[in-house]
């Protein structure tokens, strides 16, 4: 039996001016699935997340999560999903025990904290405050304050930008284990090769519109030069123009920007095997 549809997204568009940082966007997620959305810098992934949560108004279109209107019941809505935005700093001077008690006095249903510190390994840091955290453990601090009310749907933009290797490998298991918990999961990544392992579809954003959406194997099988990873699919959707070199000025700009966040030797052979 098919899966019951968890996010409904339909026509959405969010403008800045003349600028649109969502722009027509239709996808639906299904109940359990870990959805990543990858795409260059500003090319609306955290627009996209904001519009899902109802923590923005679109100005076109419509967001339906657990059958729930995202703009015109978000109260509702906040009971049932988790978000981890990036940069968010408000809990700086708390410790890891007081933000988490904090943020689960915000709802109704309330999940086990105990439990929690001690699957995310956040037990010895409990009563340490959260800026003296290192940058992987104040990620895991930031996906147990989505978990506080032990949310049915988890948003997470770019949670393990500039994280090493193993911790980020750490930090994609743990989402596993969630997921295998029925957890749905919604992520924002520059993270191509984790996406590649561990996410069941993917949305590739563009200037702010789904430029394609499928597995990371369907992804990549759609690439008519035949490569083999996301980061080929990543160079092929989210960078391509139309009638235009593939590699401009601009683009090679966006392609140092991700290359950033990647293995750069990966990246390279991808380029000379294009
Ligand atoms: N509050 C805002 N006011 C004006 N423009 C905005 C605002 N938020 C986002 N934008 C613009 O909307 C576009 C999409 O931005 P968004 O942050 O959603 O992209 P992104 O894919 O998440 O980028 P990144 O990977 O850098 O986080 C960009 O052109 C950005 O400058």
């Amino acid at each position: 039996m098919d899966r019951q549809t968890v996010i409904q997204v339909s026509s959405l568009s969010k403008y800045y001016g003349a600028n649109s940082a969502v722009e027509q966007v239709t996808l639906q997620v299904k109940e359990g699935e870990l959805f990543g959305i990858i795409g260059t810098n500003g090319a609306g992934k955290s627009t996209l997340l904001e519009l899902l949560t109802g923590l923005r108004q679109p100005d076109e279109g419509c967001v339906k999560v657990l059958n729930m209107d995202a703009e015109l019941e978000a109260e509702s809505l906040k009971e049932h999903i988790g978000i981890h935005l990036q940069n968010t700093s408000l809990v700086d001077k708390m410790t890891v025990r007081e933000a988490l008690d904090l943020f689960q006095s915000f709802y109704h249903k309330k999940n086990d904290l105990d439990a929690i510190l001690d699957r995310l390994g956040l037990r010895p840091y409990e009563h340490k405050m959260v800026k003296r955290l290192s940058g992987g453990w104040q990620q895991r601090f930031a996906l147990a304050i989505t978990l506080v009310n032990d949310p049915k749907i988890i948003f997470l933009d770019e949670p393990t930008t500039g994280l090493d290797q193993q911790t980020r490998s750490e930090y994609w298991e743990i989402l596993l284990e969630l997921k295998s918990q029925g957890k749905t999961i919604v992520i924002a990544t520059h993270d191509m090769g984790e996406a590649q392992r561990n996410c069941d579809r993917v949305a590739v954003m563009r200037k702010g519109k789904l430029v394609s959406c499928d597995s990371p194997q369907g992804l990549i099988a759609r690439i008519p030069s035949g490569g083999l990873t996301m980061e080929a699919v990543y160079v092929h959707f989210a960078l391509e123009q139309k009638n235009e070199p593939a590699f401009t000025l601009p683009h090679l700009a966006e392609w140092v920007s991700f290359a950033k966040f990647t293995d750069l030797r990966n990246s390279l052979s991808v380029i000379s095997d294009r």
